[in-house]
């Protein structure tokens, strides 16, 4: 089967992925998230924890992932390197934020987040990595003045780069926003003034944007990183992804590690299912999305969230070969095969049922990369 594409995960969140839940979005941020990342300032940290959700996504299945970092220019640098080293297909970004009252070293000027943001995107094009690209990358409107907004919606576009963030993922937080930017008519209409809506930006959750809202996406081409997970986990709201398709507004799924728990898309895959039938519970009018939607959102949709649907997300002609060779009935797995089955069966089986056991193979760009080489195995 194609690859999987995660579209929003924070790499630098993983040592903490599956504890740490008992909060919602604002305290967690607080009280376990910039702690952590505050940490990555020392390489040898970063190096530690970068490979380990490198390898481990890829494993899981995930031949392209679009990753958030930390402020820290050195070690976002060392995550494109494992990235690319490992073979994995990457987007990454370096975090930026000159606002943060809470945990008061974790935070830069603006000057500061101008210039490493630039000295990132520099060095990192300078390594001409084949599968692996540098992303503009506000945290989130909360940690970001109106000025440094405004430049990073400059350096993307004068660069022709991806952009990532968050948006409307909790109600406290979409409150947060009116009172910081009380001049913008929406969420939605602060990443649009500052030039951060464009065709090659992905916003993550946006569990509680308005029709309004969906209607800038449309038009300006920014695609939304549906994270059932992390959603959950953190109670921020249940996405309704059938009315975002409505919307003709571009979706793939993402992990977000470590709001998300499971940095494997079998589980966005599962949750995005528990999420639609949520919807359908309250509301039984509600169409709830079929596996074969959800394989395709986990897939060729993740491609075109990220504008990467002319290299990868299916097995088209002229595509890069990013592929799972999948053994549903894999010795010792987590699968019994009792009758014969067509092969929609058993994909809906390895979708619901199976793990990292099952797929023997994982291929990017053509090249094997699961199982790891003998050098980089562990
Ligand atoms: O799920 C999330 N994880 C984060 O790290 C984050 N930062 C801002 N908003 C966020 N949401
Ligand atoms: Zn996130």
């Amino acid at each position: 089967m194609p690859g999987m594409i995660d579209t929003h995960i924070h790499a630098s969140q993983y040592s903490y992925a599956g504890t740490a839940l008992d909060l919602p979005l604002l305290q967690w941020l607080n009280t376990y998230t910039f702690p952590v990342e505050s940490r990555f300032k020392d390489l040898e940290f970063a190096q530690k924890v970068y490979s380990q959700v490198v390898k481990r996504t890829l494993r899981n299945g995930t031949t392209t992932a679009c990753y958030f970092a930390t402020i820290h220019t050195d070690a976002s640098l060392l995550l494109g390197q494992i990235a690319n080293d490992c073979g994995q297909r990457a987007l990454v970004g370096k975090v930026c934020m000159d606002r943060n009252s809470s945990v008061k070293h974790y935070k830069e000027t603006i000057q500061e987040s101008q210039d490493e943001t630039y000295r990132f995107i520099k060095e990192f094009l300078k390594k001409k990595y084949p599968l692996v690209k540098p992303v503009v990358t506000p945290r989130f409107a909360p940690s970001c003045t109106e000025e440094l907004l405004a430049q990073l919606g400059e350096i993307a576009k004068n660069n022709n780069l991806h952009i990532q963030s968050h948006i409307s993922e909790n109600m406290e937080e979409i409150k947060l926003v009116q009172e910081l930017f009380p001049d913008s008519e929406s969420y939605t209409d602060v990443y649009y003034k500052h030039s951060l809506l464009t065709d090659k930006t992905v916003m993550a959750h946006g569990c509680h944007l308005t029709d309004k809202e969906l209607a800038l996406f449309k038009e300006t081409g920014a695609s939304l990183s549906h994270c059932p997970n992390s959603n959950f986990s953190l109670c921020s709201g249940v996405l309704d992804v059938r009315n975002v398709l409505n919307h003709k507004v571009k979706l793939g799924l993402g992990t977000d590690v470590a709001g998300g728990y499971s940095s494997s898309m079998l589980d966005a895959v599962r949750r995005a299912l528990d999420a639609s039938k949520v919807l359908t519970i309250q509301n039984p009018e509600h169409e709830t999305l079929t596996f074969e939607e959800v394989f395709r959102l986990a897939t060729l949709g993740g491609s075109q969230a990220l504008s990467l649907d002319d290299k990868t997300g299916n097995f088209e002609v002229g595509k890069d070969f990013d592929a799972l060779r999948v053994n549903v009935a894999t010795p010792g797995g987590p699968i019994d095969l009792i009758q014969c089955d067509g092969p929609k069966i058993l994909l809906e089986k390895f979708l619901n049922v199976g793990d990292d056991r099952n797929i023997v193979e994982v291929y990017v760009a053509g090249r094997k990369v699961v199982p790891f080489p003998e050098t980089t195995s562990e």
